[in-house]
């Protein structure tokens, strides 16, 4: 809440948050944890959920319009009686009760966000706006999933926190880069005005198991070439660099955020940095050395380097990663094995 004052400067106050239903005060109440997870039937936020669920004191709730995301990836949570699934798109009011939100609903592969561009920046604007207003009505903390390209192609290697960004604000990949920064802003003005509790994470690079076979992303769309036997596809000119998480490392970091005491942003990205020509190579070398690599046109904007400073994330979470590139690749080919139904010879 705003006030102002006696020297006219104006002042933010918290507002304390509302108080829990009376069955929370009731003496058969078990006190468990209720957690909503907005896309939590994509990628992240389903290996996100696995571990969640696996603590009996969560109640988990996942809001997801399917737009990326598939039931599929919640499958053996269905009915689940600490599990709930609901359809439901973020661009619009919810009213649940719970402790704890993760928010990341959001098409994440440029493929699907710059698809339908008007949407992916009111997932991010609205979307967000709507979640803050949730956590503000019934007292919940809040993390949002932010990301790497709120620095843009960044004029700094590798990315602090502080670093403020390079970004096109009127570019192909803007709704997305853009409206997570709004997102980000939003977050903070709600945290200030309204005392919410915030958590903001920026994600480097993740992959791993359950990233869609044809999402466009690097990683997912080397591997599914390699086992196909197709040429892999760089963009040119491949000395491009990017630093690649794997999901179960991201996953410790985002939990160690929300329960931490820190509001970040805190980059949380694995600083191994790999051209994507190197990238190819080690596919190819891992999954199918008998396959091509053929340069092809890259989209526009897109960022010439990137990695993460961790420093952050050690110093106030004590996390780092733990899976290399290398480690991480055949776990991730063994899933797209089994999906795509073609066995290791
Ligand atoms: N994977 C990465 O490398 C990466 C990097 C940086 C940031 N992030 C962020 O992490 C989050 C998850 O990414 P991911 O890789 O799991 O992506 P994903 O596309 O697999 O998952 C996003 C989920 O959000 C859902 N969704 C999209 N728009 C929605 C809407 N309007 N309402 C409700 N649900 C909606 C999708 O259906 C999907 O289930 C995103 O916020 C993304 O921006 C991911
Ligand atoms: O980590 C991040 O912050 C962001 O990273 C990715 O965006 P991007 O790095 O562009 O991801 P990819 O589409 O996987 O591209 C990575 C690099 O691989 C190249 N690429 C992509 C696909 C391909 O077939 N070949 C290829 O060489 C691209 O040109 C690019 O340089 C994610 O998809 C975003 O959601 C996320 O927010």
């Amino acid at each position: 809440m705003a006030t102002d004052s006696p020297n006219g400067e104006q002042q933010t106050t918290s507002k304390p948050p509302p108080l829990p239903s009376p069955l929370r005060f009731s003496k058969f109440f078990q006190a468990n944890m209720r957690i909503l997870v907005t896309g939590g039937a994509g990628f992240i936020g389903s290996h996100l959920v696995d571990k969640l669920m696996q603590n009996e004191k969560n109640e988990v709730t996942v809001v997801d319009n399917f737009f990326t995301g598939s039931k599929d990836n919640l499958r053996k949570w269905i009915d689940h009686p600490r599990f709930e699934l609901i359809r439901h798109d973020v661009t619009q009011p919810l009213f649940v009760e719970v402790d704890q939100i993760y928010h990341l609903a959001c098409p994440a592969s440029p493929i699907f966000y710059k698809y339908n561009p008007v949407k992916t920046i009111k997932t991010n604007v609205i979307g967000t706006l709507n979640m803050l207003g949730l956590a503000k009505r019934v007292g919940a903390r809040i993390l949002l999933t932010s990301t790497s390209e709120v620095y843009g192609d960044p004029l700094i290697h590798p990315q602090p926190e502080t670093y403020l960004g390079n970004v096109n604000p009127i570019g192909v990949r803007s709704c997305y880069d853009e409206g997570k920064r709004v997102a980000e802003t939003l977050m903070f003005d709600y945290h200030r005005q309204h005392g919410i509790e915030i958590r903001i994470a920026r994600i480097f690079n993740t992959y791993g198991p359950r990233m869609n076979i044809d999402d466009g992303r690097v990683v997912s769309n080397f591997i599914a070439q390699a086992l196909r036997g197709e040429p892999l596809t760089v963009q040119k000119p491949g000395s491009q660099t990017r630093s690649f998480c794997y999901v179960t490392d991201m996953v410790d970091g985002l939990l160690r955020l929300m329960e931490g005491r820190s509001t970040g942003p805190i980059n949380i990205g694995n600083p191994g940095e790999f051209t994507m020509l190197e990238l190819a190579e080690t596919v190819k070398e891992l999954i199918n050395p008998k396959v091509q690599i053929n340069m092809v046109d890259n989209t526009p904007d897109d960022p010439r380097q990137r990695k993460p400073d961790i420093a952050k994330a050690k110093e106030l979470l004590g996390w780092e990663p733990q899976v290399t590139l290398r480690n991480g690749l055949p776990l991730m080919e063994e899933d797209f094995r089994s999906r795509l139904g073609i066995s290791k010879a």
